[in-house]
């Protein structure tokens, strides 16, 4: 087993759906620490480049290596939805779920799902049935059960969007805290505020083109495009 399925080098990675060209070439080495945001107008390709790295797209050209054997990669990635897929069960058991899933003891699994439910702040709805969560307790047990099995690299898309001040910034803590102890976050957002709170790397899409990508302060404090300072401004880019 690698110490690390980082880094991952995508070269000249496209995505294509039926006939239309929705993403790339891509070119992009995510390496290191940290949370890297994507920012971009709606359409410029969060969701699909997310994917794409995640594996739920294909890329139609180009290529993606991550420094560790497929399966070896996908088992130690997990991906957080926009809208959590909640299980017909418990929230304890949906939290146990991926490690029963790889094998581990169903005792040992409920063990570790109290902790990450603990962790997360769903400790006091363990029993409860995961679907009738409210949408921030939703997003956080989808984070638990991401981060169960400690990934090399947590995707995101827009995991705050619909929430309030309150559950955004419990889930912003979760995601610091997940940082800080090594896991590597991806996350795309909409929202200016968060992105600057949370990114230590932009990466900046447009029309389905990476812009730029560098460190979050350059990005924030002197945007080098002028369409990166469009974009900041609130500027609608076509
Ligand atoms: N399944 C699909 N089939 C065809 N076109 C698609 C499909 N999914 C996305 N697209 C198109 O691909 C482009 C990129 O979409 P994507 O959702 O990745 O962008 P985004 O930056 O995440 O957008 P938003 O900010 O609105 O969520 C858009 O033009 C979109 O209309």
């Amino acid at each position: 087993m690698v110490s690390s399925i980082l880094p991952l080098e995508v070269a000249g990675a496209c995505v294509r759906k039926r006939g239309a060209h929705l993403v790339g070439p891509v070119d992009l080495t995510l390496t290191g620490k940290g949370i890297s945001i994507l920012m971009g107008p709606n359409g410029s390709g969060k969701t699909t480049l997310l994917r794409l790295l995640h594996g739920l797209e294909r890329p139609a050209t180009g290529s993606l290596r991550w420094s560790a054997p497929a399966t070896e990669a996908r088992q130690r990635q997990a991906y957080v939805f926009q809208t959590p897929i909640m299980m017909r069960r418990s929230v304890l058991d949906s939290i146990a779920y991926p490690m029963t899933l790889h094998g581990e003891r169903r005792a040992r699994a409920r063990e570790m799902a109290r902790d990450w439910a603990e962790r997360v702040g769903i400790g006091h709805a363990i029993d409860r049935h995961a679907t009738v969560l409210s949408g921030g307790e939703k997003q956080k047990l989808a984070l638990a059960r991401a981060l169960i099995r400690q990934p090399d690299v947590l995707f995101l898309d827009e995991p705050c969007a619909n929430l309030d001040g309150r559950a955004t910034r419990e889930i912003e803590a979760i995601l610091t805290r997940a940082r800080d102890e090594g896991v590597r976050i991806v996350m795309a957002t909409h929202d200016m505020g968060q992105a600057r709170r949370l990114a230590d790397e932009v990466l900046f899409l447009l029309k389905g083109r990476l812009h730029s990508s560098g460190p979050a302060d350059t990005f924030f404090s002197h945007p080098r495009t002028p369409e990166a300072k469009a974009f900041l401004n609130g500027d609608i880019l076509e």
